[in-house]
């Protein structure tokens, strides 16, 4: 029977969230860090532990089907890869840093200069697209150091608290692009692996559907569920279920886990009582 191959990060910031994935969608590994494969024992899968940056190329020679990577890595290393599902974790920008006392006004203040980058495609691409060059020093880490070490003017890389920008001296001044973490897939699939990673896609989706929403109860006087169910966004129907007590109702729903404050708020204004919270574990449409 074929195996599915999917490469996951070996260390670093997608590695912990990419195993959990895969556990939450029933999957178990034989873990152990510091091996390079490793086998699901109830699904047709095979993990393959890498470098992050050098997993597009693996989905581009078709060494592995599949792999959950930073979407950033893709635009500079593999843009005609296709991404199937964003995850949601790993959440970065792609941004322009320069030194706080720059007097920055434009992205043309930046024409000829030297940016240091990971990112050299990236960047090329971004400063062309406005007509510009600049000289790339491509370095492979600790880029933000860069401009303190007189090696360049302004830097491009990851930023998502930016408190190593603010640690270095350095100001965002342009978001190039927006990145979380993906699972992207190879072009080389066969129809039969293809089968088995609608599978995963499938669970995958269940998962994170559940992980963005909750489900509520509350109890309801019986002639204020119309008002309630126009407060809250159902899948289909509100369920409502008869309670003991005469004139009352349960009315459970679905809602998304961003909005469920401003939500509650309204429910309790139309008259909606002990309300209940409660995390969803898989959510199958
Ligand atoms: N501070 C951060 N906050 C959120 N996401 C981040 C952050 N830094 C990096 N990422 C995302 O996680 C991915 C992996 O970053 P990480 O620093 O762990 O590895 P890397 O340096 O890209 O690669 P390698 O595994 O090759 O060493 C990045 O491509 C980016 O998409
Ligand atoms: O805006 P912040 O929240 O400070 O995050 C940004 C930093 O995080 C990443 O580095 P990481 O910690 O992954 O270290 P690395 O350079 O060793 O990859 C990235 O390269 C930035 O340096
Ligand atoms: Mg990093």
């Amino acid at each position: 029977m074929s195996t599915l191959k999917i490469a996951i990060q070996k260390s670093g910031r997608l590695n912990e969230d990419s195993i959990q994935i895969l556990k939450d969608c029933g999957i178990s590994i034989n873990n152990g860090n510091d091996q390079l494969k490793a086998e699901a024992s109830n699904f047709p899968l095979e993990v393959l532990y890498l470098r992050n940056s050098d997993i597009p190329q693996y989905l581009i020679d078709g060494v592995v089907d599949l792999a959950i990577v930073g979407d950033n890595l893709l635009v500079e290393k593999a843009k005609h890869i296709e991404v199937i599902q964003k995850l949601g974790f790993s959440k970065c920008k792609v941004s322009v840093a320069v030194p706080k006392a720059f007097e920055y006004n434009s992205i043309k203040d930046l024409a000829g200069l030297r940016v240091a980058t990971s990112y050299p495609n990236t960047v090329n691409e971004y400063f062309n697209s406005f007509g510009l060059t600049v000289d790339i020093h491509q370095i492979s880490g600790s880029v933000e150091i860069a401009p303190n070490i007189g090696l360049a003017d302004a830097i491009v890389d990851i930023v998502s608290s930016g408190s190593t920008l603010f640690k270095n001296n350095l100001k965002e001044v342009e978001v190039i692009l927006k990145s979380e973490a993906v699972l992207a897939v190879s072009p080389k699939v066969s129809p039969e692996i293809q089968k088995h990673i609608d599978t995963l896609k499938f669970r995958i989706q269940s998962v994170l559907r559940a992980r963005n929403s909750k489900y509520i109860l509350m109890n309801v006087p019986n002639e204020k569920i119309e008002e309630i169910g126009k407060i809250l966004p159902v899948l289909r129907s509100l369920t409502v279920l008869p309670l003991a007590q005469e004139g009352w109702s349960s009315v459970h729903s679905v809602i998304d886990k961003d909005t469920f404050w401003d939500v509650i708020d309204k429910l309790k204004d139309a008259g909606a009582e002990g309300i209940l919270v409660c995390p969803i574990e898989k959510m199958v449409l």
